[in-house]
């Protein structure tokens, strides 16, 4: 069986190659460095499954094209699912499955990285210093121990959050309309406007969905302590990027830090240092000295990349197998 791999830098191909290897006689993979979006779905002719990240398209238009050639099988090679119609995936009977759970401390871990240095402004010190410049006026920080965070979102990626927060010494709240039981054990619940008017750091964990984009729009960020930091290592989306400009720029938010952009399928994952970016919002963000991003690498460690290849064979086996997958996604 052949898979259209999309989206595919050297290290996917590294892990899918090592965990396919078990598989070499029934599988071939074919690796593809385009993106999936209705211009390049020709390229998935003649295999009968497809492997995708998380900027890979499947509207209905490329999930009817893809049927269309025979595709059978979508795999994500990752946790969210906001670019797949799971409606017309159902309607064309098509298997999908993703990887729920690759390493929710991969992600957690980034959050708490992106806060201590956008809080210690380590990421300035460490171009300072390589400049033999030693001063430390302006990289005054402040300590995160004592501090309250709070986390919209408490799934397996919050609830990590929650357990490293806990344990520097902050009081961690959180907003989660499915909060689970063990979260007592770190913190209070609290609805998310009172969250927002609580919390330093504010951190989000929760999916894209029609009812959480641009959760925090201007009336998110004016209900925010003044100076309080926001963090996003979920979606894009989740986020008015033009809002937040407007609050770095009032002083009203006190810094940002981003591992997701809501326009990132222009610019992340592929090397744009020589080109003119003509994203003005995004550049905008990139003239504060208080905003940090990172182009989506919180999943980014050998043990969640051998976790995703890991689990997209077992969801492939399940697939060949007409077996029963817990890792579906159903519209
Ligand atoms: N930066 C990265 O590399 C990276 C990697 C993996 C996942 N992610 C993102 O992280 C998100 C969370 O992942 P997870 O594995 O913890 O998912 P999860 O499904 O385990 O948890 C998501 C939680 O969000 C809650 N939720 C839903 N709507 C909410 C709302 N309006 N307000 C507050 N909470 C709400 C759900 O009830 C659930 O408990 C994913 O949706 C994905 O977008 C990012």
């Amino acid at each position: 069986m052949k898979i259209a791999v999309f989206s595919a830098q050297p290290y996917d191909r590294l892990f899918l190659d090592e965990a396919f290897g078990a598989a070499a006689d029934k599988v071939e993979l074919v690796y593809f460095t385009e993106a999936l979006a209705a211009q390049s779905t020709s390229l998935a002719a003649g295999c009968a499954a497809v492997c995708v990240f998380v900027n890979d398209k499947l509207d209905a238009t490329v999930l009817g094209a893809l049927a269309g050639l025979g595709v059978r099988a979508v795999l994500l090679r990752c946790a969210g699912f906001n670019n797949l119609d799971t409606a017309s995936a159902a309607k064309l009977g098509l298997f999908v499955a993703r990887v729920p759970a690759y390493s929710p401390e991969a992600v957690a871990e980034h959050t708490l990285a992106l806060i201590l240095t956008l809080n210690r402004h380590t990421h300035r010190a460490w171009l300072r210093v390589r400049d033999g410049n030693f001063s430390l006026d302006g990289l005054l920080g402040s300590n995160l121990h004592g501090k309250t965070v709070g986390l919209v979102g408490l799934g397996k990626i919050g609830m990590a959050a929650a357990r490293i927060f806990k344990g520097f010494g902050c009081t961690v709240i959180g907003s989660d309309p499915a909060a689970p039981d063990q979260f007592g054990a770190h913190g209070a619940v609290a609805p998310l406007p009172e969250l927002l008017a609580a919390s330093d750091y504010v951190s989000l964990h929760c999916p894209l969905t029609p009812a959480t984009l641009h959760m925090i729009d201007a009336a998110a960020l004016a209900r925010m302590k003044p100076g309080a930091m926001l963090i996003n290592t979920s979606r894009g989306g989740l986020v008015d990027t033009v809002a937040v400009i407007a609050a770095l720029k009032s002083h009203r938010l006190g810094g940002l830090a981003i591992d997701v952009y809501e326009q990132e399928s222009e610019l992340f994952f592929q090397d744009r240092s020589a080109d003119i970016i003509g994203d003005d919002v995004f550049q905008r963000l990139m003239t504060f000295p208080n905003v940090l991003v990172t182009g989506h690498q919180g999943f980014f460690t050998v043990e969640a990349m051998r976790e995703i290849a890991q689990v997209t064979l077992h969801n492939l086996e399940c697939f060949m197998q007409q077996k029963p997958c817990a890792n579906l996604v159903e519209g």
